[in-house]
This record gives structure tokens, C-alpha cells and sequence, in this order.
């Protein structure tokens, strides 16, 4: 990917790869023309736990923090102990910050509701996402989305303010803990990735204006389960094979759509019998991951309609999800619309 460091944006604002993430979020506060910063601290707050973790993950091995924590979550799923070490920090993080008033995490059972009556920002997060990879020094990753709360400041929180859709995202990004550490989100003026340096212990801007590719030659699918998926889903791959794709799962949500988003590509978890609603949480999976491909130009899908039109029901609610370059999207969902009509005949 060509990058030209001098690249004006939208704002016609000039900034430069190696800006810094604080620089840049200053820069971009300027998108906003009502912004009064609670939006830009938020960021920098999640950035500060976002070195605390990495330190913790790059550590793991040795601080005998990898491992089982002993306790199941909501999802009924044994919690490792940098899931609980992620959610502590970001938790910390957040509430300490000041500018959120709710927080739904995947390692905790209900909304957290901070009480802070000047708190505008509700947050969704997965701490730690790619669990299973935590001991074998895989990437893995955090998601986060951001949402305004829709009721008055101060009042108590309502459940308006929790299950909004994806489309009401107000920010929305990931953390990926791999090779190199990078933060990568979006306010809805495109996509920007920082890489961080650790001995500086800042994040620069590494990727501006992430595009992605409109097709690619990359398909992320954990074929164990292919007994199980959904209709349509087996001729898509079959299709995949056929054009002589290569097949690349790394088992880390963060870290398989980051590599096809950059390098074009499709990730599926479809609708199992195990999981008619698939693996993957709406709320601090899919619904920012959503949001980042589209402002990439990329796409997200539950099979039947747009991941950010989905009005939640749960806090931890589940979707299928299909999500990367848009080509490649709409041919999936080609086969399972035709699964269903062939069904049907
Ligand atoms: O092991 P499976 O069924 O392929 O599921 C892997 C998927 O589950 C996840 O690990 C779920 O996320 P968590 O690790 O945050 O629970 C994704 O990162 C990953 O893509
Ligand atoms: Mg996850
Ligand atoms: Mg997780």
C-alpha cells in the first residue's frame, strides 16, 4: 500500500505518518465541528490501557498470567486470566477517564453502570479477544465500540442507551496484539491504524486511510466445523477452493480481519448447529468491526442484512457474521440466498 505521508483528509488537515496518536486525535477533533473533547480523552483512555495490556500479553509467559482464571463467564466460557487482566485495566481505564457513563463488556454479566452523571459516552468492549490463543504467543486482540447515551446526562441509565444499533456508533476500533501492536479505529471519517513503539511507549500513525481491497484471494473459515454451518455456506467455500484461494484462520477475530482487510480477503463465522446465531457477539465484536470495513469500503453482513441495522435485543447476543471485501461478501451471500430458494423448491 502506497502511502503518502503528506496526505491531506477530508478536513483538508495535512498530517503525517509517525504523527503521533495524541497529535493525530487533536488533528481530527477538528471533523466535529461541536467537539469539546470528551470524545478525543475517551480515545486517549482507551490507548493507556491498550499499553497497559500489551505489556501484560508481551509478558504473559513469564508474570504466570497465561492460563485458566478458574470461572466461567456469561457466555459460559472459562475465562483465561488476561481476559480478566484485559477487563480489569479497560474497566480501570474507562470509569477512571470520566467521560463514560456505561460500559458492556464480554467478561461481565450485566452493564456496568458507572454512575457518572457527566459521563456522555456509553462503551461495548471485548477485552481480549482470540482467548484460545492467549498461551501459544498468537496475536490477539481488544474491540471496542463507542456510542453517545441517548437519555440525558445525569439520569439513570436506560436500556435506549445500550441496545443501539451499529449504525449509531459514534467511534469504533480494535487493538491488535501481534508482531507489532497497532490501534486501528474510525469516527466515521475513515480508517486510521498507529503502530506502537514500545521504547517510545507511543503509537504512530502507520496506516492512513486504510482502503480495503474490493476483492481479494483470502477466505478465513474454521473448517472443523463444516459439518455443521449453515446452507450455502460449503458451496461458497467449495467456490473458494475452486479459484484456488488460500485459506487463512488464526482462530483471533482482530487478527484474521485485520490481515484481510489489509490484504483483501472474507472472514465467516456462519450460523452452526451448535450456534444458530453463530459464535460472535453483536455488541463488542461485530457491530465495530462493521463499522471499520465499511468506512474501508469493505462490508458486513449476518447473512440476511447490514451487521449495523441489527436493533439489539441482549447484551450479549450473538450474529453470524460475514464481513470483508465487499466482492467477496456479496458472492457469499449469493450462495446462501440460492441454498435458500433451492431449498424451498
Ligand atoms: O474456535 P472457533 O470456534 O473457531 O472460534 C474462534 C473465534 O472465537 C473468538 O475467539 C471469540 O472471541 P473471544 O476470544 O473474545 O471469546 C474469536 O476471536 C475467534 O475468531
Ligand atoms: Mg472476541
Ligand atoms: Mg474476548
Amino acid at each position: 500500500m502506497k502511502i503518502n505521508p503528506y496526505q491531506p483528509d477530508q478536513s483538508g488537515m495535512a498530517y503525517s505518518v509517525g504523527t503521533t496518536l495524541d497529535r493525530f486525535i487533536k488533528f481530527k477533533q477538528s471533523d466535529f465541528p461541536f467537539a469539546s473533547g470528551e470524545l478525543s480523552q475517551l480515545l486517549r483512555d482507551i490507548a493507556l490501557a491498550a499499553k497497559i495490556v500489551n505489556r501484560e500479553t508481551n509478558r504473559a509467559g513469564l508474570a504466570n498470567i497465561g492460563g485458566a482464571f478458574g470461572q466461567t463467564n456469561v457466555q459460559g466460557e472459562e475465562q483465561q486470566k488476561l481476559d480478566v487482566i484485559a477487563n480489569i485495566r479497560f474497566m480501570r481505564a474507562l470509569s477512571k477517564g470520566g467521560e463514560v457513563c456505561a460500559i458492556v463488556s464480554e467478561e461481565e454479566d450485566a452493564v456496568i453502570d458507572l454512575k457518572n452523571k457527566s459521563g456522555k459516552y456509553v462503551v461495548a468492549i471485548d477485552p481480549l479477544d482470540g482467548s484460545s490463543n492467549i498461551d501459544v504467543n498468537i496475536s490477539i486482540g481488544t474491540i471496542f465500540s463507542i456510542y453517545r447515551r441517548k437519555t440525558p446526562l445525569g439520569s439513570p441509565i436506560q436500556m435506549e442507551d445500550i441496545m443501539q444499533p451499529g449504525s449509531e456508533q459514534v467511534a469504533a476500533g480494535y487493538v491488535l496484539y501481534g508482531s507489532s501492536t497497532m490501534l486501528v479505529y474510525t469516527t466515521g471519517f475513515g480508517v486510521n491504524g498507529f503502530t506502537y513503539e514500545t521504547s517510545l511507549g507511543e503509537f504512530f500513525l502507520s496506516h492512513p486511510q486504510i482502503k480495503a481491497p474490493k476483492s481479494g484471494k483470502i477466505y478465513s473459515i474454521n473448517e472443523g466445523l463444516e459439518l455443521d454451518w449453515q446452507e450455502g455456506i460449503k458451496d461458497y467455500i467449495d467456490e473458494c477452493k475452486a479459484k484456488r484461494y488460500a485459506a487463512r484462520y488464526i482462530g483471533s477475530l482482530v487478527a484474521d480481519f485485520h490481515r484481510n482487510l489489509l490484504k483483501g480477503g472474507i472472514y465467516l463465522y456462519p450460523a452452526t448447529k451448535n450456534n444458530p446465531n453463530g459464535k460472535l457477539r453483536l455488541l463488542y465484536e461485530a457491530n465495530a468491526l462493521a463499522f471499520i470495513a465499511e468506512q474501508a469500503g469493505a462490508k458486513a453482513t449476518d447473512g440476511k442484512s447490514r451487521i449495523l441495522d441489527i436493533i439489539p435485543n441482549s447484551l450479549h447476543q450473538r450474529t453470524p457474521l460475514f464481513i470483508g471485501s465487499e466482492e467477496m461478501v456479496d458472492q457469499a451471500i449469493k450462495h446462501i440466498e440460492k441454498s435458500k430458494v433451492s431449498a424451498t423448491v
